[in-house]
């Protein structure tokens, strides 16, 4: 591999200087033989890492695979990505996790971390044998798309997971309290008629695992927090020491419940789009870092998995290719994050949350060469069809946002380029 010479980029926003690729490292000094990358006016920043992806693979390669998951992440500023258990078969056995990972290698475009499930089948009735995942390299377990509800079940897989040192990440959703849910329980669903799907499903279940983390000591890792009331329990949380962890969605930054008037099912996702008050609480917390970090909670459907009446479609919208932009438009434009906290947010929280050691480290020399070139006065118009996903479910179709993700480059090799992907 021929060294790499990025001219020009401002690490983290600030002063512009040269960064030498080399070996798969950050380097010192200068050499003649190096391939020049023009970064005039983009920001460099550590490769992203999103702890909530879902890849769809295997099972349903109709609207995703780990190929075009990966690509998609590359073309977003990815370098690692967490692929969900909920996957047909589900990864809850060493087997699945070990073909996720292996094939996601063969791909080489980011790093794929297979997510392995709580519970045998994400049916929430037994554990699944988290120690043999563990074993394989698995950091990190959720049965996402379903609730971990039963008590516990929670507290014995928050119990194992210390033994093992891996983080358990919860679908936060009292099912109970959900039967039948369509949109938050609001305004907006009752003038529509769709059956609520209140907060408090979500914060009940937030409450409950904080205080059981507390009890064994776990960490916990709460998904796609969606209301003011849950970042106000991830705040008391953290006050009292407890090991919480939190993402939140780039959807549920921007985007409110006032798009239910579309009645269009591309914006039917879990949990529910919330209220403007909410969304505005969320970015605050995320700019204090009472929420840790972005996750994209990539969600590819297929077409006649939207294109149906709003009860019938499945929740969930695309969020690789985009995320980026929606970090800058709701965060970075009003002020609310500086590029080093973008880098925070979209790289060295998610890192630590999942234990990695090779990504969201420092632009320094000696520092693996995992990086992101973004270009913050370009605006782009989103497509759903040009994006790299099978799929096309992104809420966003139409909409002209700030900033762009340049290029990709994962341990001193460019995986994304201009629109294109490298390999
Ligand atoms: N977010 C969603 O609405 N859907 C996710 C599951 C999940 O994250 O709960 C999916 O797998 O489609
Ligand atoms: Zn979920
Ligand atoms: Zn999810």
């Amino acid at each position: 591999m021929k060294p790499l010479l990025i001219k020009g980029a401002r690490p983290y926003g600030e002063e512009p200087r040269d960064l030498l690729l080399r070996d798969g490292l950050i380097a010192e000094g200068a050499v003649d033989d190096a391939e020049v990358i023009e970064a005039d006016g983009l920001i460099a920043l550590p490769g992203f890492v999103d702890l909530h992806t879902h890849l769809r693979e295997p099972g349903r390669e109709d609207t995703e695979t780990i190929a075009t998951g990966s690509a998609a992440a590359a073309l977003g500023g990815y370098t690692a990505v967490f692929a969900m258990a909920n996957t047909d078969p589900v990864a809850d056995n060493a087997v699945i996790v070990q073909h996720v990972a292996r094939r996601g290698r063969e791909v080489g475009l980011v790093d794929v971390h297979p997510v392995g499930a709580v519970t045998v089948g994400l049916k929430g009735e037994r554990l699944a044998e988290l120690g043999t995942m563990a074993a394989t390299g698995v950091l990190m377990f959720s049965d996402d798309g379903h609730c971990v509800a039963d008590p516990l079940l929670m507290r014995r897989a928050l119990e194992y997971s210390t033994a093992l040192d891996v983080v358990i990440a919860q679908h936060a959703e009292e099912p109970r309290l959900t039967e039948g849910a369509q949109a938050h329980e609001g305004e907006h669903a009752a003038r529509l008629g769709l059956a609520g799907w209140p907060a408090a499903a979500e914060e009940s279940i937030i409450a409950r695992d904080c205080l059981l983390a507390r009890q064994t000591g776990a960490r916990l890792h709460v998904c796609h927090v969606s209301t003011a009331g849950a970042a106000e329990l991830i705040r008391w949380a953290k006050s009292q020491g407890i090991t919480v962890s939190a993402e939140v969605t780039p959807h549920h930054l921007l985007l409110d419940d006032e798009r239910l008037a579309t009645y269009d099912p591309v914006n039917k996702v879990n949990p529910p789009l919330r209220t403007a008050a909410d969304a505005k609480v969320l970015r605050e917390a995320l700019a204090e870092g009472v929420l840790d970090c972005v996750a994209t909670d990539h969600a590819p459907h297929a077409q006649q998995d939207k294109d149906c009446e709003w009860s019938a479609a499945r929740p969930g919208m695309l969020g690789l290719q985009t995320a980026l932009s929606v970090v800058v438009a709701t965060m970075v434009e009003p002020g609310l994050l500086d590029w080093r906290g973008v880098a925070r947010v979209m790289s060295e929280r998610p890192a630590a949350i999942a234990g990695l050691t090779d990504q969201g480290r420092p632009l320094e020399a000696g520092e693996p060469a995992t990086l992101t070139l973004v270009d913050p006065a370009a605006t782009w118009t989103v497509r759903g069809a040009l994006l790299a996903s099978i799929a096309a479910n992104t809420p966003y179709e139409g909409m002209t946002l700030p900033g762009r993700v340049v290029t990709t480059v994962l341990n001193g090799r460019v995986t994304a380029h201009e629109g294109k992907v490298l390999q």
